[in-house]
């Protein structure tokens, strides 16, 4: 029995309510196991497609006269309302379905602490919203002025500035109900960012990376795994090209290396391989495996999944 962090990415979670419950149900169906095998477990999901969502919605709205500015802080409160409600209730079925009446699921509001003077502040490079194409994204850049790159070879997305997590306001609540046997989702989006101010915290204007938001839960709530769940069974060197090899496993050393021949794309598979780094040097012991939703009982087996430890 070991205590786990997964984090699920917000790609997978389909792109309106509908598909939303339709996929969270698929996500149930590979995390349940894991928790009716015994383990501890804390959920942390995406957002970027739905916090880009929202951002819009009220964009839109705001541009209609009919409701105000959303700041994006707000708006990943308000995704972890909304993707955790989804899961928690997704969860709990699959769990009943399972014979199992007994295990409470429920989501927490999480705060994720951040240094204001984080240089990712005047640097944008976390992808949300939907993607576009190269046309499209240029004339929304001119009109809005906000930024648009290219997402590894999927479209242009808008990008928002993406500061690293330094702590987790609710880490030590969390490590009191996971020990309690609940099964939490937390961070969802990467947690609502804030500064500590002389007043209190206060959200900013970013999107934290919810691979690094959930390497940070798995340290503050002294967990064994971290599990990064994507659309990819292991990580690739040469990704998507005719010579791609898939990794089985590799010491933080070892992808060090394949960080400097750039083999991971930034924004996607490069966060994730940063992460599942830091967790394996952060203790020995301590194992991070990056694999799919699909094969994740697979990969607590050692059977699927690029597993990552020094
Ligand atoms: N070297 C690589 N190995 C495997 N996948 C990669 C690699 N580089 C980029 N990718 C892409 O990164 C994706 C995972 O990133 P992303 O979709 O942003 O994650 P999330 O599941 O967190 O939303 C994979 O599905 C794959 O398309
Ligand atoms: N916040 C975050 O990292 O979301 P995605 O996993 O959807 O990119």
């Amino acid at each position: 029995m070991s205590r786990m962090v997964i984090a699920l990415g917000g790609n997978a979670l389909g792109n309106n309510p509908e598909e939303q419950i339709e996929k969270v149900r698929y996500a149930a169906k590979a995390i349940v196991p894991l928790i009716l095998a015994g383990n501890d477990v804390i959920v942390c999901h995406g957002n970027g497609p739905q916090v880009g969502m929202i951002n819009l919605a009220f964009e839109k709205g705001y541009e209609g006269g009919y409701t105000p500015l959303m700041p994006l802080a707000e708006c990943t409160a308000m995704s972890q309302g909304y993707i955790g409600y989804h899961l928690q209730q997704a969860i709990d079925a699959e769990l009943v379905a399972q014979g199992c009446n007994d295990t409470p699921v429920i989501t927490m509001l999480t705060q994720v602490i951040v240094d204001e003077d984080d240089p990712a502040f005047s640097n944008p490079t976390k992808p949300i919203g939907g993607f576009y194409d190269e046309e499209t994204a240029k004339k929304l850049m001119a009109e809005t002025g906000c930024k648009y790159v290219e997402d590894s070879g999927r479209g242009w997305r808008r990008v928002v500035a993406s500061p690293k997590p330094v702590s987790i306001y609710e880490h030590m609540t969390l490590d009191a109900l996971i020990s309690d046997k609940e099964v939490i989702i937390a961070g969802g989006g990467g947690g609502i960012p804030v500064i500590k101010t002389e007043t209190g915290y206060h959200g900013v204007a970013a999107v934290v990376d919810k691979d690094f938001a959930a390497e940070k839960l798995a340290e503050l709530v002294h967990a064994e795994y971290l599990f990064i769940l994507t659309a990819v069974d292991r990580v690739f060197i040469n990704f998507g090209k005719p010579n791609q090899q898939e990794i089985e496993h590799m010491t933080p050393d070892e992808a060090q290396e394949f960080i400097a021949q750039q083999q991971f794309a930034p924004g996607s598979m490069l966060p994730k391989v940063q992460a599942a780094c830091e967790f394996a040097k952060s203790l020995p012991g301590r194992k991070a495996v990056i694999g799919s939703l699909e094969k994740a009982p697979l990969a607590l087996e050692g059977k699927s999944g690029t597993l990552i430890e020094q």
